[in-house]
């Protein structure tokens, strides 16, 4: 048996919309079983989902290598999905890890890479979920550019995720179709300098330009009212670093470990339509785990 294990990710970090996006501990876990004549996949999802070659992870690895031979597969996996947690891209990376072991490509994590930034058509999720840890990236249309992400040892990520969906798709059409030079320049800023901040582990200045986005959060206000919600609670505490994770819903704040319980237990009284989760970093990416039958 061959177990593949993707983590989740959360992307944008505030102002790196498309570019910045960190690893976390949940995950999505792909057993690879006997070869069968057709493909069977067994998966905790609702029935809705395929359970045979049409289910995602299926369709991606064929669109690497059509003729993969049909297996069993079982995919397990704590990722909500469409809660801006980067559900499709951990599905996505493993469907393209599976192909890569079945077809015997012997495909680098720099193929994986772009392969995986081509069908999902930006990094900053198929990027952490790939190498692990923090990452920023750039694609350029023909190369995907990327560097590691410092994020501070000494954090919780408090994870607020609302019970309701929102596909990436409806999250994207909300953003404008242009942004003044003016706003552009001060957009750049903002995300080249919390790298900086990150890098220099000053999690204060950080903190606060986390909050300053100018690319996607305000077009996106109304279909994540407790973003605003969540930021005054934690302001009222004095802490900063909140953001809508990926296209959302889910709302992220990095926060000092000895702050996380007064933040958690402000969030519960706020009872919000949702759970909040208390996860952190990883730092593995993929892994991939071959077991003698
Ligand atoms: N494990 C999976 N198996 C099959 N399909 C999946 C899986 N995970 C995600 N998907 C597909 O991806 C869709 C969600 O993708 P979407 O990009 O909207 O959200 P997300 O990846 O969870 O969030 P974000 O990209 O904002 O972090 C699901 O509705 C489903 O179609
Ligand atoms: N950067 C992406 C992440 C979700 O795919 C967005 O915010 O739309």
């Amino acid at each position: 048996m061959i177990t593949i294990k993707v983590p989740a990710t959360s992307a944008n970090i505030g102002p790196g919309f498309d570019s910045l996006g960190v690893a976390l501990q949940l995950y999505l876990t792909l057993e690879i079983h006997e070869e069968t004549p057709t493909w069977i996949v067994d998966h905790d999802f609702s029935d809705a989902m395929p359970h045979d070659e049409k289910h995602f992870i299926v369709q991606t690895a064929l669109s690497l290598s059509a003729n993969i031979k049909p297996h069993h597969i079982i995919v397990t996996s704590d990722i909500p999905l469409a809660r801006g947690l980067g559900s499709s891209s951990s599905a996505l990376i493993a469907g393209l890890a599976m192909a890569n072991i079945l077809s015997h490509l012997n495909l680098s994590n720099e193929a994986l890479l772009y392969s995986a930034t081509l069908l999902e058509g930006h990094p900053d999720n198929v990027a952490p979920a790939l190498l692990g840890g923090g990452v920023a990236a750039y694609y350029d249309g023909s190369r995907v550019f990327h560097a590691p992400l410092k994020m501070p040892k000494n954090v919780d990520f408090v994870t607020f995720i609302p019970n309701y969906k929102l596909l990436t798709s409806a999250a994207r059409s909300a953003l404008p179709d242009s942004l003044s030079f003016h706003d552009s320049v001060a957009a750049s800023a903002i995300s080249n300098t919390l790298v900086a901040a990150l890098n220099a582990n000053d999690f204060a200045t950080a903190g606060e330009l986390i909050e300053q986005d100018h690319f996607h959060e305000n077009a996106r206000a109304t279909l994540v009212p407790h973003l605003a919600v969540i930021r005054q609670v934690a302001h009222k505490l004095n802490i900063v670093g909140t953001y809508l994770s990926g296209a959302g819903p889910t709302v992220m704040t990095i926060v000092a470990k000895d702050q996380t319980d007064i933040l958690l237990s402000e969030l519960l009284t706020a009872h919000l339509p949702g759970q909040v989760k208390i996860l952190k970093q990883d730092l593995m990416g993929l892994t991939i785990m071959k077991e003698e039958n």
